[in-house]
C-alpha cells in the first residue's frame, strides 16, 4: 500500500488518473483512454441501474417491447455497453467477461495492448428489490507477441495495473487503484463526472462485523464454522455484528469503509466456493491489499493464485488484516 498526497480540490477521476499519468513520462496515455471507456461504461449502467424499473414498464429492459421485441435485461445491457466502450478505446486486445463463455477477441484494427476483466453487473440477483449492485474490472498488459490468445488472460493478480469497482448504491460511486492506493470517487449526477471524495482509501487493522452467507453453515468446513462460532459468542469482548448484502461489490465496499471481514467460503457442495478469480476475486484483492488489507483463498494470497481457466472460482477471504489473519490461523490448526 503506498498512499500520496493529492489535491482533492473537485478532483475528477479523469485528472487524478492523467496527474498520475504525468508521473511517468514514457507514458502514451493509453491506460487513461482505456480508464476513461470504462468510466463512460459504468455511467451508462448507472443511467440504465436507476432507470430499469420504469424502463420495464415502457417496455425498454428486460421484456418484450410494444412491437414484440425481445429486449435486453440489464446484464446483458451492462455486458454489451462494456464491450462496446472497451473495444472502441483502440487500447485492448483481448476481453473476458463474466457474461461470455470465451474470450473476446478485439478486431485487429482496434487492437491496442491492454487485457480487461470484468463483472459488467454484479450482484443481479439484487436489481429487482433495489438493493445495490456494481460493476468490477482489472486490467492486464498483454506479454506475448503474436495475436491475443485465452492464455494470455491467465495471469495472476499480481500483474494487475489497474483495477476498481462501480457501486450503484444510494449514489454511484467508482473505487480505482492504479497502483498508488485507493480513491473513491462519487458521480455528481448533475455534471455527469466523478468527483474524489473517499482520497487514500484504507482498510482498518481490526473491524467489528463478520459477512457471510450463513444459509450455507451447514457446508461450511471447520475452520469457518470455528471463526463464525467466535464472531457470535467471543470468550472475551462483545459479539461481531451480522451484514451480508449478497452483491460482492457492496459488500465488500462496506468491508473498505468500516473494516472487517467479507468471506465466500467453499462450501461441500462447491469446494472452489463461487466467486470468480478473474473478474471478481484479484481485482478485489488489489483494492483491499492496495488499502492495506488481506484477502486470501485461505491457502495462499488471492492475487498469487495462477488462474487455469478464465471461469475457475475460488473461495475468498478479505478485508481487515487481524480479522483475516485470524481465520487463517484455524486453516492452519483445524
Ligand atoms: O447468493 P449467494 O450464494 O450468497 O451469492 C452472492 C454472491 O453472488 C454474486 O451475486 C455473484 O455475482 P453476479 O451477480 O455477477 O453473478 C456476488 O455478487 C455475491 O457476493
Ligand atoms: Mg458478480
Ligand atoms: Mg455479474
Amino acid at each position: 500500500m503506498s498512499g500520496q498526497a493529492i489535491d482533492t480540490n473537485a478532483m475528477t477521476l479523469i485528472r487524478y488518473v492523467l496527474a498520475e499519468q504525468k508521473k511517468f513520462p514514457g507514458a502514451t496515455g493509453d491506460l487513461t483512454a482505456l480508464l476513461n471507456s470504462i468510466l463512460t461504461a459504468c455511467k451508462a449502467v448507472s443511467s440504465a441501474v436507476r432507470k430499469a424499473g420504469i424502463a420495464k414498464i415502457f417496455g425498454i429492459v428486460g421484456q418484450t417491447n410494444v412491437q414484440g421485441e425481445e429486449v435486453k435485461k440489464l446484464d446483458v445491457l451492462a455486458n454489451d455497453l462494456f464491450i462496446n466502450m472497451l473495444k472502441s478505446s483502440y487500447t485492448t486486445c483481448l476481453l473476458i467477461s463474466e457474461e461470455d463463455e470465451r474470450v473476446i477477441e478485439v478486431e485487429t484494427d482496434k487492437r491496442g495492448k491492454y487485457i480487461v476483466c470484468f463483472d459488467p453487473l454484479d450482484g443481479s440477483s439484487n436489481i429487482d428489490c433495489l438493493v445495490s449492485i456494481g460493476s468490477i474490472f482489472s486490467i492486464y498488459r498483454k506479454t506475448s507477441t503474436g495475436p491475443p490468445t485465452e492464455q494470455d488472460g491467465l495471469q495472476s493478480g499480481r500483474n494487475i495495473v489497474a483495477a476498481g469497482y462501480a457501486l450503484y448504491g444510494s449514489a454511484t460511486m467508482v473505487v480505482l487503484s492504479t497502483g498508488n492506493g485507493v480513491n473513491g470517487f462519487m458521480l455528481d449526477p448533475a455534471i455527469g463526472e466523478f468527483i474524489l471524495t473517499d482520497p487514500n482509501m484504507t482498510v482498518k487493522p481490526r473491524g467489528k462485523y463478520y459477512s457471510i452467507n450463513e444459509g450455507y453453515a451447514s457446508l461450511w468446513d471447520k475452520a469457518v464454522t470455528e471463526y463464525v462460532k467466535r464472531k457470535k459468542y467471543p470468550e472475551n469482548g462483545k459479539p461481531y455484528g451480522a451484514r451480508y448484502i449478497g452483491s460482492m461489490v457492496a459488500d465488500v465496499h462496506r468491508t473498505l469503509k468500516y473494516g472487517g471481514i467479507f468471506m465466500y467460503p467453499a462450501t461441500k457442495d462447491s469446494p472452489n466456493g463461487k466467486l470468480r478469480l478473474l473478474y471478481e476475486c484479484n481485482p478485489m484483492a488489489y483494492i483491499i491489499e492496495q488499502a492495506g488489507g488481506l484477502a486470501s483463498s485461505g491457502k495462499i494470497p488471492i492475487l498469487d493464485v495462477v488462474p487455469k481457466k478464465i471461469h475457475q472460482r475460488s473461495p475468498i477471504f478479505l478485508g481487515s488484516r487481524e480479522d483475516v489473519e485470524e481465520i487463517l490461523d484455524l486453516y492452519k490448526q483445524l
